[in-house]
């Protein structure tokens, strides 16, 4: 059965119980670019009892460096390049170290910069994702366009994941390079979240596009590398020989269950749930016991108010 964290006294002791911090973003840290109570103060509580803090995010639409833009941008200080790790760049890793896909391959990307820009520092280049020739203002679609009858002969992997910016034209495209070479191309998402938390309201998230082309083209991705993934948990631990060695030092904070909880869970680590994303409190309770999160909470700032 889950904790619910509402005391000084629980704060404290979940606090000494753990070395290393996991924060999942969208829905803990933030809400788009809202962000949710007495978070820099949380983070700074931590750091002050040296703990490690790490990023796991799967919203691909910003690669670390933009990340790390976004943090300094809402007033969170002190984050380095290596503590964030986003589904744009597991699959950029994916596609470099386990596809191995060749350097003169091209990408088609369904998604936004993010992911373009994790490719390109690992040397690919890529076609899709924020090419403006693909914004369709007011322009019928025409099934003739050159990018949807002349496919690219470069092109050697799909990658697909969130995008703000989707059109008919992008998914059109998308599905061409599934389809060519009778299905041969392989398709990589970044994650499979079904939903996309906002401000009081969910939104579509990655899953639901990348489900549109994958439905369309009979295909389901060859890999999915964002959370609950291992990937990132592997390079996580392997950047942090104490969590390698003892998993239950680690505390995995998430705002969904089939992704983050999961995420948490299968690498050995406790969870915590927030409530500020897209669980609510009757989603907990009606979890097994032994997929349950270990605790939960309204929101990730009660640790810092509760603390006081
Ligand atoms: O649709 C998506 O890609 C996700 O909802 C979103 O980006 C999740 O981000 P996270 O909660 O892992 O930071
Ligand atoms: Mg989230």
């Amino acid at each position: 059965m889950s904790q619910k964290i509402t005391t000084k006294e629980q704060v404290l002791s979940l606090i000494d119980s753990y070395d290393y911090f996991l924060f999942d973003c969208d829905g803990v840290l933030w809400l788009g670019d809202h962000l949710l109570p007495h978070v820099p103060e949380t983070l700074d509580l931590l750091k002050e009892k040296n703990k490690t803090v790490i990023f796991v995010t799967n919203n691909s639409t910003k690669s670390r460096d933009d990340y790390l833009g976004k943090f300094k941008k809402l007033g969170i200080d002190g984050i380095t390049k290596d503590e964030v790790f986003g589904s744009s760049y597991a699959s950029a890793v994916y596609i470099d170290k386990i596809l191995k896909l060749p350097k003169d391959k091209k990408v088609w990307v369904l998604g936004e910069e993010g992911i373009e820009k994790e490719l390109k520092e690992l040397g690919y280049t890529t076609i899709g994702g924020s090419d403006p020739s693909l914004v369709q203002h007011g322009v019928t679609f025409d099934p003739d366009h050159p990018l949807l009858v002349n496919l690219d002969e470069d092109v050697g992997a799909v990658l697909a994941g969130l995008t703000l910016n989707l059109n008919y034209l992008k998914l059109s495209i998308t599905m061409q390079y599934l389809l060519k070479d009778n299905k041969s191309l392989p398709f990589i998402a970044t994650n499979i979240d079904s939903t996309f938390p906002s401000k009081g309201k969910l939104l579509i998230g990655a899953g639901s596009i990348i489900e549109t082309v994958a439905f369309a083209s009979g295909r389901q991705p060859d890999a999915v590398c964002g959370k609950p993934n291992q990937s990132m948990m592997n390079s996580i631990k392997a950047d942090n020989p104490g969590l390698q060695t003892n998993p239950k030092r680690g505390l995995m904070i998430g705002d969904r269950l089939n992704t983050d909880m999961k995420f948490g869970r299968d690498g050995g680590l406790d969870t915590l749930l927030v409530l500020t994303g897209i669980e609510t409190e009757a989603n907990v309770h009606s979890q097994a016991k032994e997929v349950a999160p270990t605790f939960y909470a309204d929101k990730l700032g009660d640790l810092y108010e509760l603390s006081k």
